[in-house]
């Protein structure tokens, strides 16, 4: 949900030919501009190294852009701003929370440093742990509370300060998977509740393609697709982003008289760029059917179960390819199958 900066608290934050080079000379980022819109969600996403952190860093005002690079806040430049004076609130992935403080304390910190008054932060505090479901654990010490518990304190401290952004550096790597999963549906519910402008940095694609309203897909300090997560997952820009988004299928072959020509069969492929040789597609755009039913014929060479659906994995010549079937479906290692692609979800590359 994007709402517009007049019916959101949340800041439009723009940062404009943000260059970042440290002084041992590593270049964390190349010249970057990228546009927030007040009450989104925008991921982060790549491999590590790729400049999320250092990006998020010079959002947040703990790292300054090379000279001629500029950050915005609801157009206002903020580029020489400490962050103390940018009203962000950040999670990361290690808690940062203060151990020998009680949860509420921790959570009314924030307000103390700005010299709000005792009863005030005491109902600002209840009022956030309430929102995150933490009320009845106020009163402990961090180091009783779990994991989880000590994410949802995290969230909390940086709501509680009423922040115009929330920026979150990886806040679910610590955890195990079905209590990420959980947090990460909290976190989604939360966002688009409080219509808060939130910048997520994960390096985790079922994470990224949950919370963002829009996704931008990182590759060594650059930006190689910003796009909503249908448009990544189902239009990815190149072979990185196709990669790097869901499991991607590449069909090699070669192209004659209008035809695309693999080790499978050929099939009709129109409108396709003809200087590529690769078609590229995801598990879940083919389907199997008879061997006389399509052009394209495999063998199935592993069959995963995996309760709701099966994972086949396909092979004809060097092409291995991957691919999904309903869970009752009879396949066998060594069947020869047919293959129906989707022409709408096949990606030149
Ligand atoms: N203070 C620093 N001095 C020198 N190089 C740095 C510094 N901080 C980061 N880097 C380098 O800048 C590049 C980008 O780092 P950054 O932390 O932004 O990547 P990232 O995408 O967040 O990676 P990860 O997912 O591993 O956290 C990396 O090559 C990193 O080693």
């Amino acid at each position: 949900m994007m709402t517009s900066s007049s019916t959101s608290r949340g800041a439009a934050i723009r940062l404009a030919r943000c260059a970042k080079t440290f002084a041992d000379g590593t270049r964390a980022l190349e010249p970057l501009d990228l546009s927030i819109e007040a009450g989104e969600t925008l991921v982060l996403l790549g491999p590590s190294g790729c400049g999320k952190t250092t990006t998020l860093r010079i959002i947040a005002g703990l790292e300054a852009p090379d000279a001629g690079g500029t950050v915005t806040f609801d157009g206002v430049d903020v580029t020489r701003l400490p962050i103390e004076k940018r009203h962000v609130g950040m999670v990361f992935q290690s808690y940062a929370l203060f151990p020998n403080m009680s949860v509420v304390e921790n959570v009314a910190y924030g307000l103390r440093v700005r010299g709000i008054a005792k009863a005030e932060r005491l109902r600002s505090a209840a009022e956030v742990l309430e929102m995150m479901r933490i009320a009845p654990l106020a009163a402990r010490r961090i180091d009783q509370l779990s994991g989880g518990q000590r994410q949802r304190v995290a969230l909390a401290r940086a709501l509680a300060v009423r922040p115009r952004a929330i920026l979150l550096d990886e806040p679910l790597t610590a955890l195990d998977a079905a209590l990420r999963e959980h947090l990460r549906t909290e976190i989604d519910a939360l966002l688009r509740s409080l219509a808060i402008t939130a910048i997520y940095v994960t390096h985790d694609q079922a994470e990224a393609l949950a919370l963002g309203d829009r996704i931008v897909v990182m590759r060594q300090g650059a930006i190689a697709q910003i796009g909503t997560p249908r448009e990544v997952y189902f239009q990815p820009a190149d072979a990185f982003v196709a990669g790097f988004v869901g499991t991607t299928n590449r069909l090699d072959g070669s192209r004659r008289d209008g035809r695309f020509e693999t080790a499978a069969g050929a099939i009709a492929h129109a409108g396709a760029d003809s200087a590529k040789t690769a078609l590229a597609f995801r598990p879940e755009s083919a389907r199997i059917c008879r061997p006389e039913e399509a052009p394209l014929r495999f063998t199935v060479t592993q069959v995963h179960f995996l309760g709701p659906r099966q994972r086949v994995v396909l092979t004809a010549g060097d092409t291995r390819i991957i691919v999904e079937a309903g869970p009752q479906e009879p396949l066998f290692v060594g069947d020869v199958v047919g293959l129906i692609l989707d022409p709408s979800c096949l990606v030149p590359i």
